[in-house]
Formats: C-alpha cells, structure tokens, sequence
C-alpha cells in the first residue's frame, strides 16, 4: 500500500527541520519524527533514555507494546554533522508512517542522547532514509524504513515536498502529478557510502549567466541549509550589498535590509531556482539588524549538502529501484 505523511516545520520563524507523525508499536505509540535523508538509523527518545536527557520530548516504550521484541546484543551509536549524537539498543516492532506499515522494523531505542536532542523538545526522534549502508546497528546492520517497505510499495519510491515555512509533504510508493509542474529530470545516484549523492550541472546567481560545473553533493531533507563550494558561495554573496563571510557568526551574513538574488542549480539539462526569500535564512538573534544565509560554504564540510534551502524549492523523487536515481522537477 502507498502513504503520504506531514513534513511540518518544527519553528514557525525558519525551516530548521521538519518532523512526521509516525505510530509504533501495539497499542500504537505517536512520535514526531525528523526523516532524514542523509543518515540510515531509525532511533527515538523511549523509556530507556534517562529522564534528565528528556525534555518534553515523546517517548517510545517498548515494553508498553505487545509486538515489540528486543533485538538481542544489538547496539548502535551514531554521530551527526553538527555534533550530535545518540546511542542505545534495538527492538523491533509495528512501524506505520502515512498508512505504511512495516511489520518489524528495527527502532533503534536511545540510552543517551547529546545535550542538542536534549534541548529540542520537538524532534522525538530520526527515520534515516539514507542507503541501509550507513546504519549504525552493531553487530549486524538494519534495513531503513524505506528499504523495508519498498517490496510493499506500488513503486519503490519516496518524494520530498518540504515547503518553505509550511507544512509539506513526504510519499510513499507513488509519485503525485499534482505536486510539480513540467517534467520530472532524473540524475544517477552514487550510492558509495550511502548518501544521495548526484551531480549537478551547474548554477546561477539571479538573473546572471550560467556556469556550466559538475558539482557533486548530497540531497539531504536532515541538513537545514545548503552548503556549495567557496567559488559559488563566493559569486552569489558578491551581489550582496554589506554580506561578509563572518567568522564570529561561522558564515555568510548580511544586512536585513540587503536585497537578495535567488539562486539557480541545474539538473541535467533543466535546472531549479531557489528564491532569495529562502536565502534570506533568518535573523541572527529576534530583531538583530543582521541576517545568516542560506547558502554556505561547504569547503570545512569536505562534501556539498543540498539540503532544505534547495530542496523546499523542487518537488524530489528518491527513486530506489536498481539503478536507484534521483528526480528534481518544479513546482
Ligand atoms: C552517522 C552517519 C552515517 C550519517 C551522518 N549524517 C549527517 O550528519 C547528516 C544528517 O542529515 C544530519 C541529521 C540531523 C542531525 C541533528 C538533528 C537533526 C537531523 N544533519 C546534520 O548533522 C546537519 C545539522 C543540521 O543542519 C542542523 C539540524 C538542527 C535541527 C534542529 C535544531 C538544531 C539543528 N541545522 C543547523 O545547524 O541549522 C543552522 C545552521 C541554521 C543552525 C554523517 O554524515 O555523519
């Protein structure tokens, strides 16, 4: 059976995430999950984390589902781009997301998890929906969400709607026509290590001409903005007026005031625009005078991340047939 499910922003001020309904275990237990396409481990906030590591977050208890079962000397430990991190054991159970369900899937229950989960109170938890490849789960690697639903599936797809400062939508198993406009453009995949890695063909800065480039990066619904190499950030941020690569605030910052152009990357022989709006990430602080980008650097990350900036500006299919590709069309 096919599904769709929110993608809800979890601040209504800027697109830091977003996070899905999803129902565990027997009687159903709801938690708001973040579905991250740049990792692969399914963990959530449960009763085995310590109380003074859960602040107003969801739980699941597994011992509170008659259809959980613990995966036996299985743990898992996993650490974030950002620094983050969680680690715990293993059960399975019902896992149901927009009408899917997987009948035991493996629900990686935290033990720990790092003071940055701790304080957001609206992430109960990740869907990693990166290659199974990447999981975390030791001794013996589990299969994403995705994977295991896949044979379920009408199509062996997912796709991406986030929106910009509203709520969004992830399918599953189909592609919904009324969601894009023109035509869906695939790219190939490189799926070593286990991220959606493609290439685009290149970008503009607003109105300007177009930079034919191969720029390798990741699609990442996990990584709130876009991080492109120093020679385009640098080109985009030069039509500025007063925008400076600031140390002190780690990035691009700019007036408010600051006018901004969007900003275009090509998909094969199509490309997608992202408006300066989304650019205009937010304030540095509630009323500050200066304002962070949302388009970064990537040179200190080693690897270009397109993530919620780009990606709430296309209608994305994350294609996992064989050879698994990747559809960018507007919308
Ligand atoms: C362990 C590996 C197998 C996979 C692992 N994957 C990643 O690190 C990328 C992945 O998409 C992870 C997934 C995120 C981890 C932290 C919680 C939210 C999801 N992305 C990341 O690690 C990137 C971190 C995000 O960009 C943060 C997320 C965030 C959300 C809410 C509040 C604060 C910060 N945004 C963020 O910092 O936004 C600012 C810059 C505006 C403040 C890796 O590559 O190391």
């Amino acid at each position: 059976e096919n599904g769709s499910a929110a993608a809800i922003p979890i601040d209504p001020r800027f697109d830091i995430a977003y996070v899905t309904p999803v129902t565990i275990g027997t009687p159903p237990q709801t938690l708001y999950l973040d579905f991250d396409t740049g990792s692969s481990d399914l963990w959530v906030f449960s009763s085995h984390t310590p109380e003074s590591q859960v602040r107003g977050q969801r739980i699941y208890s597994p011992e509170k589902s008659s259809t959980a079962k613990l995966l036996a000397g299985h743990t898992w430990s996993i650490l974030y781009g950002d620094g983050s991190g969680s680690l715990g054991n293993v059960y399975t159970d019902n896992f149901t997301v927009g009408g899917v369900t997987v009948t035991s899937q493996a629900v990686q229950t935290a033990q720990q998890v790092s003071y940055s989960f701790t304080s957001q109170s609206e992430i109960h938890g990740l869907v990693g929906l990166g290659f199974s490849t990447l999981n975390t789960v030791f001794p013996n690697g589990q299969l994403t969400f995705f994977d295991n639903a896949k044979s379920t599936l009408d199509s062996p797809v997912f796709t991406a709607d986030l929106k910009w400062k509203k709520e969004g939508t992830y399918d599953f198993g189909f592609i919904d026509e009324t969601k894009y406009t023109g035509e869906i453009t695939y790219l190939p995949v490189q799926t070593d290590p286990g991220y959606w890695t493609f290439t685009s063909s290149g970008y503009a800065v607003g109105d300007g001409a177009f930079h034919p480039a191969s720029i390798v990066g990741i699609a990442d619904t996990g990584t709130s903005l876009t991080y492109l190499p120093a020679e385009v950030v640098t080109s985009y941020w030069g039509q500025v007026d007063g925008a400076v690569d600031s140390d002190y605030y780690g990035g691009y910052v700019f007036p408010c005031s600051s006018k901004l152009p969007s900003f275009t990357f090509g998909v094969g022989p199509a490309n997608i625009t992202i408006p300066a709006s989304y650019i205009n990430y937010a304030q540095i602080t509630e009323g500050s005078p200066v304002c962070f980008g949302g388009l970064q650097s990537s040179s200190w990350l080693g690897v270009n991340i397109w993530g919620d900036v780009a990606l709430k500006a296309a209608f994305v299919v994350f294609n996992g047939a064989n050879p698994p590709t990747i559809g960018w069309a507007k919308k």
